[in-house]
C-alpha cells in the first residue's frame, strides 16, 4: 500500500493507494471519524455499481455503518443539475443529516457530482472519495467538484475536499479499454507539467500501463496523484500555480461542450487540447520536440491527437470563451516550454488559437 498526504493544514487528508483496499473500506472509515450514528449515502452508477457496490455495503454495514445507495445513470450527462437536486431528494429521504457523509464510489463524473452534493448539502458535510478509474487518480484528489452546463464545463462547482481518498486498484481491472486510454491521458498531463523523466517512463511503458500492469499503474498512478498532491497542496483554490493542472483543458473543455458531453471523453479531449497546447507553444519558441514527444506519447496510448474533422472551429472558439479561463477579456492557456515544465500565458491572439485548431483539423483529414 502505498500513502499520500494533500497537506492543507487542518483540512489535510491520505491519498491510499494499493489493491484490495474496498475489501477493509469500514476501517478507513472509522480511523477517520466517520459517524456511524447517522446514515451515509453512497452514489455511484448502474455499470460500477454491478460490480463493486454490493460488497462495499456489506462491508460498511458490517463494521456498524448505516448505507443509503444512490445509483445515477453512466455517462457525463449525470453531471447535471437536474442530477443535484434528485440526489438532494434521496439524501432527505434517507434522513442524511449535518454528521452524515457522502461516498463517491466511481470514476470522475461520479466523484465531481456527489462531491458538490457533499459541498451544498445542508451547506457542506463530509464526503469519501472511492476512484474506481484511472482518470479519477486526478478527479478524486484536490477538491474540485461541480456540475457542468450546457454551455459551458464545470461551471457550477466549489471547493469541497474529501476527508481521504481510498484507491482500490483492483477496481480498475475491469475497466472498458476506451476508459482506461482516456484515464491515461491525465496521467501524462502530470509528468508534461512537472516531471519529464515520467513522461518518458509512460512512453516506454505505455504497452504495460494499456495492459493493466498491476506494478506498472501502481507506479503511475502513485506518481500522477503525487504531483496532483503537490501542487494543490501549495494552492487549493487556483490562485496561481494550480493553474497548471489545466494544460490542455482550454481546448479540450470547449471540445466537450460542442460535442454535447457524450462523443469525446473527457481524457479524449484533453488528449487533443495537450496536444493543440504544444503546437501553440511553438509559436512562442518552444522547441518542436516538445510538440513531437507530447504527440507521440499520447498516440502510443491509444489517444487522439488530431481534431476530428466534423468539429466546427467557430464553435470550439466560442465555447472556448465561456470557460472559467477565459477571464477580464482574455483566454488563459497553459503552455509547455519544454518536457516537464510549463507556463501560464494570458497574451495569446486568438488567431493563433484558430490556427492550432486548423491545423490539427487538417491533421485529420490527411490520415
Ligand atoms: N475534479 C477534478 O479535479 C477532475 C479532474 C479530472 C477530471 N474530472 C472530471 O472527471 C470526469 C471524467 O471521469 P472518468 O473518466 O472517471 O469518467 P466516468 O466517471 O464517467 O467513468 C468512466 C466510465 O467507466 C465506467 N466505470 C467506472 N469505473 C469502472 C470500473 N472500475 N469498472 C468498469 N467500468 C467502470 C463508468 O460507469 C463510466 O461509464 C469528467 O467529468 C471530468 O470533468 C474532474
Ligand atoms: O484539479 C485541477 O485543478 C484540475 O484542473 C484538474 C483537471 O484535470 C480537471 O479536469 C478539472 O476539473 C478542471 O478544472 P476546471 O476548474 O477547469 O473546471
Ligand atoms: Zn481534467
Amino acid at each position: 500500500m502505498r500513502e499520500l498526504t494533500v497537506d492543507l493544514g487542518e483540512r489535510s487528508y491520505p491519498i491510499y493507494i494499493g489493491e484490495g483496499l474496498l475489501s477493509e473500506a469500514s476501517s478507513y472509515f472509522q480511523r477517520h471519524g466517520i459517524s456511524k450514528r447517522s446514515p451515509l449515502m453512497i452514489i455511484t452508477n448502474d455499470e460500477i455499481a454491478a460490480h463493486y457496490l454490493a460488497p462495499l455495503q456489506t462491508e460498511l454495514e458490517a463494521g456498524g455503518y448505516r448505507v443509503h445507495s444512490a445509483i445515477i445513470p453512466a455517462g457525463e450527462n449525470s453531471k447535471s443539475l437536474d442530477m443535484l437536486g434528485e440526489l438532494v431528494g434521496e439524501a432527505l429521504e434517507a434522513g442524511l443529516d449535518r454528521k452524515s457523509a457522502i461516498v463517491a464510489l466511481g470514476g470522475g463524473v461520479v466523484g465531481d457530482l456527489a462531491g458538490f452534493v457533499a459541498a451544498s448539502y445542508m451547506r457542506g458535510i463530509k464526503f469519501v472519495q472511492l476512484p474506481t478509474t484511472i482518470l479519477a487518480h486526478d478527479s478524486s484528489v484536490g477538491g474540485k467538484v461541480a456540475v457542468n452546463h450546457p454551455l459551458a464545463k464545470n461551471i457550477i462547482g466549489a471547493f469541497h475536499q474529501p476527508e481521504f481518498v481510498l484507491y482500490d486498484l483492483y477496481t480498475l481491472q475491469t475497466l472498458p479499454l476506451r476508459e482506461v486510454k482516456a484515464g491515461l491521458s491525465e496521467v501524462v498531463k502530470h509528468g508534461l507539467i512537472w516531471d519529464a523523466e515520467f513522461v518518458d517512463w509512460c512512453e516506454k511503458h505505455a504497452n504495460d500501463l494499456l495492459a493493466l500492469s498491476p506494478d506498472a499503474l501502481g507506479y503511475a498512478l502513485h506518481k500522477g496523484c503525487g504531483v496532483k498532491a503537490v501542487v494543490v497542496s501549495q494552492d487549493e483554490t487556483e490562485q496561481g500555480l494550480r493553474a497548471i493542472l489545466n494544460l490542455g483543458h482550454t481546448i479540450g473543455h470547449a471540445l466537450e461542450a460542442v460535442a454535447g458531453y457524450n462523443e469525446l471523453l473527457h481524457g479524449e479531449a484533453i488528449s487533443i487540447g495537450m496536444v493543440g497546447s504544444a503546437r501553440l507553444a511553438m509559436k512562442f519558441g518552444a522547441p518542436s520536440q516538445v510538440y513531437e514527444q507530447t504527440k507521440r506519447t499520447l498516440a502510443k496510448l491509444g489517444l487522439p491527437v488530431v481534431l476530428p474533422e466534423k468539429y466546427d472551429v467557430d464553435k470550439v472558439m466560442s465555447a472556448m470563451m465561456h470557460d472559467k479561463k477565459f477571464a477580464e477579456g482574455t483566454m488563459v492557456f497553459v503552455l509547455p516550454t519544454a518536457i516537464g515544465k510549463v507556463e501560464i500565458r494570458r497574451d495569446i491572439p486568438v488567431d493563433w488559437v484558430r490556427e492550432v485548431l486548423e491545423q490539427l483539423k487538417l491533421e485529420d483529414e490527411q490520415q
